[in-house]
């Protein structure tokens, strides 16, 4: 345990199959079969459970910015518990620097629009999300089903598309090497055009989350 809100680009390619994207803009990772697929079902009929529509930091007037549906998936869970190990074993990432896993449903015509993970240092909500745990450092998301159509991940900063494949991990540095947010990390969760589609993202702090 590294004791700190840290991955790194060595630690993660040390896995098997890690691959990274070839960009020096983004420290951008690919795992396929990260989660078996019984878990992968287990954790989609947690979401399906417990959903109700997504909100937002700084998300302004703008209500179709994120149109899934969230589940903040409970630590007491075994699949919860199960993924949260798999997720410490990979980015050997302190767990308690990490928010509580988040589950998202996208129904067709659903989509997360363009944005970075990280908060606006000096934006409206700053104070309320980063006072206590810091900036956001990594993102981790696991998709937990193929979708029919639509739905994938694009960065568009750096000309990168992901397709939703079950049990395939996206994970990247929200940050630039001098440790500034890195905005080439920009990303667009599109609509879902046939299918549902289950994600699940763990971000981690700079400091502990506090719970
Ligand atoms: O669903 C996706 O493809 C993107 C999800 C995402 O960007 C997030 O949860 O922060
Ligand atoms: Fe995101």
């Amino acid at each position: 345990m590294t004791g700190s809100g840290e991955s790194s680009a060595e630690r993660l390619l040390a896995e098997d199959g890690m691959q990274r994207v070839p960009s020096p803009k983004v420290e951008l990772f690919q795992l396929r079969d990260f989660v078996p697929p019984e878990l992968c079902a287990e954790l989609i009929a947690l979401i399906e459970t417990d959903r109700r529509p997504s909100t937002l930091a700084d998300a302004g007037d703008d209500h179709y910015f994120r149109t899934s549906e969230t589940c903040d998936l409970s630590a007491d869970e075994p699949a919860v518990q199960a993924l949260e190990n798999k997720l410490h074993a990979l980015t050997r990432i302190d767990p308690a620097h990490g928010e509580p896993l988040q589950g998202q449903r996208y129904d067709v015509g659903q989509e997360f629009k363009p944005h970075c993970d990280y908060f606006n240092p000096g934006g409206q909500d700053w104070e309320k999300y980063c006072s206590v745990a810091g900036q956001r450092t990594w993102t981790f998301m696991i998709y937990l089903n193929d979708v029919e159509a639509g739905g994938a991940t694009r960065f568009k900063a750096i000309g990168k598309t992901f397709q939703p494949e079950a049990g395939k991990l996206l994970g990247w540095n929200n940050r630039r090497p001098d440790g500034r947010e890195n905005p080439n990390t920009i990303h667009h969760g599109m609509k879902v055009r046939k299918g549902v589609k289950y994600v699940i993202t763990k971000w981690y702090r700079e400091k502990e989350w506090g719970w």
